[in-house]
């Protein structure tokens, strides 16, 4: 079994559960439930640098990143630093996130946040509203056509973004839909590890115009920002680029300061 399908059996279980500890009802009492959203995807088609900052502790490719970190520093930091929003892992077990990471970034800053998880049920998209979330990432590799067309047009119904991720072409041609907001590219494999930006240009070629282009992971460098930008990329998402210094924010900062040169 290869790890996204670890991950992915794991998940199940751990939805099941979590529905059986608080009920759907509940997450629908949130206070953050009636909070208007903050689109992503209109920031990103406005911005000219179009970062979006990661909070990431540890991945299973590389273990740990960081675990020093707090959630409030690095989202108050990242906000200071001009980005266009914030992705925040949930995964408990592998990436040592939780849905608690988000309601701190979501009391620490107004940016737009996404909420990084294994979606394969209706249930996390509520609880990624109920926890302040602006968006959710839906992953190409473990969804079928129908379940991508009812998870979008769900979060869509509760004013959420949808950020669909593909690795393949045969993932982008089976995700192909209207109710999508951006379309982002994994530079990483999540089956090998593989990175190569490589990815994020090939598939460019045949992503239809109308969606917004994010380019994700393995992104270090200002350059490769300035090598993706003509291939019609508006958001990329950096984690470990950040979360493996002593302070992300400030990472953030000369980053983007950079990037405006
Ligand atoms: O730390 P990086 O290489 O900058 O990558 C960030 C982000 O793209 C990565 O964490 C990611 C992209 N898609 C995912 C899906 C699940 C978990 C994690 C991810």
């Amino acid at each position: 079994m290869n790890i996204l399908d670890k991950i992915v059996a794991d998940k199940r279980i751990e939805v099941t559960l979590r529905k059986q500890l608080i009920p759907v009802s509940q997450l629908e009492q949130s206070v953050l439930f009636e909070r208007p959203t903050i689109s992503l995807a209109s920031k990103l088609k406005n911005s000219t640098t179009g970062i979006i900052a990661e909070h990431k502790r540890r991945s299973p490719s590389k273990s740990v990143i960081n675990q020093n970190l707090n959630v409030f520093d690095v989202a108050k930091g990242y906000e200071n630093a001009g980005v266009c929003g914030m992705s925040v892992l949930t995964d408990s077990k592998y990436f040592g996130g939780s849905l608690d990471d988000l309601l701190i970034a979501r009391a620490s800053c107004n940016l737009p946040l996404l909420r990084k998880e294994f979606i394969i049920d209706e249930y996390q998209i509520l609880e990624a509203k109920a926890y302040g979330a602006d968006v959710i990432l839906l992953i190409a590799a473990i969804l079928t056509k129908e379940e991508i067309k009812q998870f979008s047009e769900f979060a869509k119904s509760l004013n959420l973004d949808v950020l669909l991720e593909v690795h393949n072409e045969e993932e982008l041609h089976k995700s192909i839909m209207p109710s999508l907001d951006m379309f982002g590219v994994n530079n990483r494999n999540l089956k090998t590890f593989d990175v190569s930006l490589d990815t994020s240009k090939t598939l460019s070629q045949i992503m239809p115009n109308e969606f917004v282009k994010v380019s994700e992971s393995g992104i270090s460098s200002v350059d490769a920002i300035k090598e993706l930008q003509p291939f019609g990329y508006k958001g990329f998402l950096i984690g470990e680029n950040f979360m493996k210094t002593d302070d992300a924010g400030k990472s953030a900062a000369k980053f983007i300061k950079d990037l405006k040169l």
